[in-house]
């Protein structure tokens, strides 16, 4: 292809890019529980369709409205790009303050919304499927499952692979919720064992002793403090939207979740100390992460941020002004589309467990117990045959711990951790050599697009760009 040429159709999908395929907007009555009325407004919004079905989360939040469902639908395309997942780019959500509503208010409101996204084509197995994202969870999955297999998708055999994130007894899969803390461990993992990234900006290689602080204490970020506390890192500070709590020799995991849980706040909790400095998110730690909202790392705060390494738990918590600064103080940005992508990675594996009827592991898992009983017998033979059965016992075959939790074969669990660590890895590695490759130094997100954008661009490529 000629350079012209070639230049023409990269601006041509640059912008297909920039619009939506499709954007949702819906307004409907919601009865409350007192009798009254109340309006309520939703988005759905389907960036890329270039691979079916659609994939991205729904949230509720105040704010929530066009913008805002746009930008984040456009980011799940390329995160779903970045990791090479077969799906395009999506995003819904309601505006309402959830914690204002009764459980009976919240059903209705995500019931109906699902109708509204059904009868507009926003939601199917095959066409756009839902998950959780800020202030929804499986419990709102479950209902969304259960309205749109009773209804629009009363015949179709693969109805509940609509939305992932449910619950495991209506089709859900063991360590979804966990998926995207996890997934952000997984891919910090890669980085703080490279020599090259951790040299670049100036700390040790691996875990042990890592100070870290988090922003958002919600499904996100408890799962985040879980995985890196379990590898020796120390969390000194958690922010919450209502308070901050601190303690320099280690917040404990299980106290604060379990603080949390029971009083709905990290405020007052006995483990640590109120936090009375100007930002937390300032103070001196290896590593930040913002598992909270948008756009709540400005270039107020920039300037003042300590942290090596900021891995995005949260969708675009850093503003294009703020990023620029920590790049220039050369601090490791793990971008959204990459750092985060663990969640929608494991709701693919929901979705394939959906459409194909059984879950992971059921038809092979009782062959691969047997066949490594199998194993250790045929070496016991072997031996006796070799030196009789007295001189074979003094060779006992004794299967190692590592080996024993592995006898009895792959749990569905063990199935989705070693399917999301691979694809974390693999993209971790994949980023780093693009990053290395067009000297990018730590500007991981340059190099997500990039790697993103090409795997856009040749699948649009090859099935072209129009009719
Ligand atoms: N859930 C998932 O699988 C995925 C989520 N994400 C992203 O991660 C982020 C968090 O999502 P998730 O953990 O699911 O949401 P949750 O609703 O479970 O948690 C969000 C937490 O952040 C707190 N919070 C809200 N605003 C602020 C603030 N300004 N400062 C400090 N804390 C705040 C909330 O407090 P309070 O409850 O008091 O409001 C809550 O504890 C979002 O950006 C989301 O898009 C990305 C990929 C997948
Ligand atoms: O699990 C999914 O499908 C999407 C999760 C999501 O909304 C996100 O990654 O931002």
């Amino acid at each position: 292809m000629e350079l012209n040429e070639r230049k023409q159709k990269v601006r041509s999908i640059m912008s297909y890019l920039e619009k939506p395929d499709a954007m949702l907007e819906v307004h409907f009555p919601v009865k409350k529980d007192d009798g009254s009325y109340e309006m309520i407004e939703g988005y759905r919004c389907i960036h890329k369709s270039h691979k079916m079905p659609a994939k991205g989360g729904i949230r509720y939040g105040l704010g929530v409205d066009r913008d805002e469902i746009f930008a984040l639908a456009t980011i799940m395309t390329y995160k779903c790009a970045a990791v090479g997942l077969p799906y395009g780019g999506s995003k819904g959500g309601i505006c309402i303050d959830s914690k204002k509503y009764s459980v009976n208010e919240l059903e209705r409101i995500t019931r109906r919304y699902t109708i509204e996204l059904a009868r507009k084509g926003f939601i199917g197995p095959e066409l756009d499927v839902p998950a959780p994202d800020m202030a929804t969870g499986e419990r709102e999955m479950s209902w969304m499952a259960d309205t749109y297999h009773k209804t629009f998708g009363y015949r179709d055999l693969n109805a509940i692979g609509c939305v992932t994130g449910k619950p495991i007894n209506q089709g859900g899969i063991h360590g979804r919720t966990a998926a995207t803390g996890r997934g952000i461990f997984n891919c910090l993992d890669q980085i703080l064992n490279s020599e090259d990234f951790m040299k670049m900006v100036g700390l040790t290689v691996g875990w042990k002793g890592k100070t870290f602080i988090i922003q958002g204490f919600g499904n996100v970020g408890q799962h985040c403090m879980r995985y890196f506390c379990r590898m020796g890192a120390i969390c000194v500070g958690v922010l919450e939207y209502d308070g901050s709590v601190v303690n320099p020799q280690g917040l404990n995991f299980d106290e604060l979740q379990n603080y949390k849980l029971t009083k709905g706040t990290v405020n007052g909790f006995p483990g640590a100390q109120a936090y009375k400095g100007k930002n937390l998110l300032c103070e001196p730690c290896d590593i930040l992460i913002p598992a909270a909202g948008e756009k709540l790392i400005t270039k107020e705060v920039a300037p003042d941020i300590k942290a090596k390494i900021l891995a995005e738990g949260a969708n675009g918590p850093i503003t294009p002004a703020a990023d620029k600064i920590l790049l220039q103080r050369n601090t490791l940005i793990l971008p959204d589309l990459f750092a985060n992508s663990g969640g929608v990675t494991v709701s693919y594996f929901e979705w394939l467990k959906n459409i194909n009827h059984t879950s992971f592991g059921r038809l092979t898992f009782k062959y691969e117990q047997d066949s490594n009983y199998m194993l250790l017998k045929s070496v016991q033979d072997s031996l006796e045959k070799h030196f009789g059965q007295d001189g074979a016992k003094k060779i006992p075959i004794v299967p190692s711990e590592d080996f024993k939790k592995r006898i009895a074969g792959a749990s569905e669990k063990d199935i989705v951790h070693s399917g999301l660590a691979y694809t974390m890895e693999r993209s971790a590695k994949a980023l780093m050599t693009t990053a290395k490759e067009f000297k990018l130094g730590t500007d991981f997100r340059t190099a997500a697009y990039v790697s993103s954008i090409e795997k856009i661009f040749h699948t649009v490529t090859e099935a072209g760009l129009t009719f």
